[in-house]
């Protein structure tokens, strides 16, 4: 099986701290993976350890063939373009369109041509239903169309890893469904995503392989059938 991400006894540290310890985690290409755990588990520590915002001191890791002990600094942009990462904050810039936003992307993940540019923004925002609201601001959007638009965004570069930040974090329960919907559908389609949440409906509602952080361990939890 080919494996986007992959920890070996790897420990994850917020300056002395050990956040989590002994982690072996694989994550295949095509898997939908969970994160759970509660507050300050280090849920956000393994996110930011993945897409090279905490360096990763003990053990090994690899993600999207990027040796996560051997990172540096200038691979940083490389690495984001082959992630494809959402927040649960959104992240949109508040002064330009829809349309602006993931152009400037592209643009700053050097994409030239004008036509491929804006057929790429059309495309992936189709996958997200939200190709009419090409020209619509951010704040002249719902949180669930905001985020819809942030997966967009995150698709652009066809990621081989969709890492996803408590996506429905700021969303109520039917809004988080359309997004987890939309999330699923993409798996569907092949993109592999790794998601943290702390939404149990969610995962009762749509069950998946499950990591949990809790006790600065990470482990597989068995889900048991209703
Ligand atoms: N920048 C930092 N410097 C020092 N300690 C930090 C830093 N960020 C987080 N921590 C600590 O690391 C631990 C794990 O935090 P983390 O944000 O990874 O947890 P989490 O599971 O994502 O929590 P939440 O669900 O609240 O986001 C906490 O004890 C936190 O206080």
């Amino acid at each position: 099986m080919q494996h986007v991400l992959y920890l070996k006894d790897a420990s994850i540290f917020q300056g002395d701290s050990l956040i989590l310890s002994d982690v072996n985690v694989e994550i295949n290409k095509g898997d939908f993976v969970y994160l759970i755990g509660k507050t300050g588990s280090g849920k956000s520590s393994f996110m930011k350890t993945l897409y090279g915002d905490l360096a990763l001191t003990q053990g090994e890791g690899s993600i999207v063939d990027f040796d996560l002990r051997d990172l540096k600094e200038k691979d940083i942009p490389f690495l984001r373009r082959k992630l494809g990462v959402v927040f649960q904050d959104f992240k949109l810039l508040t002064d330009r369109t829809v349309d602006e936003n993931l152009l400037f992307v592209l643009k700053a993940t050097g994409w030239k041509d004008k036509k491929e540019m804006s057929a790429r923004v059309d495309e992936v925002l189709s996958k997200v239903d939200m190709k009419t609201k090409g020209f619509k601001f951010p704040h002249e959007l719902s949180g669930g169309e905001q985020q819809r638009v942030a997966i967009a965004r995150a698709l652009l570069n066809n990621p081989e890893l969709i890492l996803a930040d408590e996506p429905t974090g700021n969303l109520d329960p039917q809004t988080s469904i359309e997004v987890m919907e939309v999330l699923r559908e993409i798996n569907k389609n092949g993109n592999t995503i790794l998601m943290a949440t702390h939404d149990y409906a969610l995962l009762l509602k749509y069950p998946s392989k499950t990591l949990k952080c809790d006790d600065n361990q990470v482990y597989e939890v068995v889900q048991r059938k209703a």
